[in-house]
Parts: structure tokens; sequence; C-alpha cells
């Protein structure tokens, strides 16, 4: 990328947030809130329509079953992601959640927005989840900075057509999207769709540097490496 990016997309877990929030208190939440969110709002029109969809992912299956099935392996299903951002609003707006992210994020999205570049989210939580945590952050509510929010109702994050469908949707030429993860599968297929990447090896984390694309510690080095603005 000769010029700077009109737009950052950036994923969530392990690139503006600590792995150990998502699979330490997230996720454990959502585990521990899954049966009485189900008994007290399961025919809600919302929560039924996604427990139809578990059903026709997980054909023949208890769907409260599969639920707890995709939580134990991790997958990425869209009505799982949609129902847990659903039982973690309740922990955000009790106060029993507030959104992690590192030190450098907040400062560096806030310099970006205020130079003009775009910024959006793609990541596998549901949107509605994406907003919760940016919305709830210890940092404060940070949506305002955001022009767009992507999850896996464009398509899986490895797979390249996803990236491409969020370029059309940002109205920008792929090359003009700088995509931040920390996942090398994922930056492969944005690269594949011709967006610009920058893995964050965060050693928080144990990221393990991919060495197929530019690789930054965290939000302050990525402005260095590609011309942003950095926080004052
Ligand atoms: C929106 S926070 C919850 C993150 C989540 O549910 C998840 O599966 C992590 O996905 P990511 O694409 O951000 O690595
Ligand atoms: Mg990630």
């Amino acid at each position: 990328m000769a010029a700077p990016p009109a737009c950052i997309l950036t994923d969530i877990e392990g690139t503006t947030s600590a792995i150990a929030f998502v699979k330490e208190t997230l996720f454990p939440f959502a585990a521990a809130e899954l049966d009485a969110f189900l008994d007290a709002r399961g025919t809600a029109p919302e929560v039924a329509s996604i427990l139809a969809d578990v059903a026709a992912a997980a054909p023949g299956e208890d769907p409260r079953a599969a639920l707890r099935r995709w939580m134990a392996e991790d997958a990425k299903v869209t009505p799982l992601k949609t129902l847990q951002g659903l039982i973690w609003r309740a922990g955000y707006e009790d106060g029993r959640i507030k959104g992690h992210l590192w030190p450098d994020v907040a400062p560096c999205l806030r310099a970006w927005a205020k130079a003009g570049l775009r910024l959006a989210v793609y990541s596998s939580g549901s949107v509605e989840a994406q907003k919760l945590l940016f919305g709830h952050s210890a940092a404060g509510d940070l949506v305002p900075l955001f022009s767009g929010f992507f999850d896996t109702r464009v398509g899986g994050k490895r797979e390249a057509a996803s990236y491409a469908t969020i370029a059309t949707g940002l109205n920008l030429p792929p090359d003009e999207v700088l995509f931040l993860s920390d996942v090398a599968e994922e930056l492969d297929a944005a690269a594949a769709a011709g967006l610009a990447t920058c893995q964050l090896v965060r050693a928080a984390d144990g990221t393990r540097p991919s060495g197929r694309h530019p690789e930054a510690p965290d939000f302050a080095a990525i402005a260095r490496r590609f011309g942003l603005p950095a926080p004052t």
C-alpha cells in the first residue's frame, strides 16, 4: 500500500481485545446464563427465530445441546454468535461486563477517526456484540467512531469473498482498506481479496507471527508503519 489507507477494518479478539477476556469472561458468562435466558425469553420472536436457525443447522439435535456443543468447540456459527450477543447485553448494561480494549487501542482509534479515516469492525462476534463491547469499554463509548460493523452474516473470516463484500459495503476499492487481525488465515483471505493487511502480534496474547503479513505489536506501531496519525 503506497498511500495511507482510507479505512481501518479491525478484528476484535486478539486484535483490539485480549483473547483471555473473550475466553474467560464473555464465553463463560454466556454459558452460565444460557438456560435462564432461554427459559425467560425462548418464545420471544427474536430468540425463537435464532432457535429455529439452530435447529436447521443441527438437525435432530436438541437446540440447547447444539448451542453448548458449539460453545465447547468455539464454533463461529451465526445463531450461537447472535444469541451470545443478546445474553451479553444484560451483563454490559448492569455493569457485570466491561468491554476490554488494550490501552493502545482507544487513543489510536480516536486519532484516526479525528483525522478522517473511516473505521469498521469485522468479527465473528455478532454486530450486536461488537457494539456492546465498544459501547461499554473501559475507555468509554467508542461506537460513534465506527462507520461499519460486519459479522459472519457477510461470510466466514477465512473466506476471501467476505472481504470483497465488506469493501463493496464500505464503497471503497479493496486496496484502500487495511485489515487488522491476529489470525494469519483471516489475513490471507483478506489479502486474496486485495485488502492491505497487518498481523497484530500481541505478546500478552501469545500470538505467533506468520511471516506472511506486515506485523505490529500494537496500534501505535501500526500508525508508524502505515503513516497514520498518532495520538497526541
Ligand atoms: C464481539 S466480542 C465477541 C467475540 C467473539 O464472540 C468471537 O468469536 C471472537 O471472534 P473474532 O472474530 O473477534 O476473533
Ligand atoms: Mg482475532
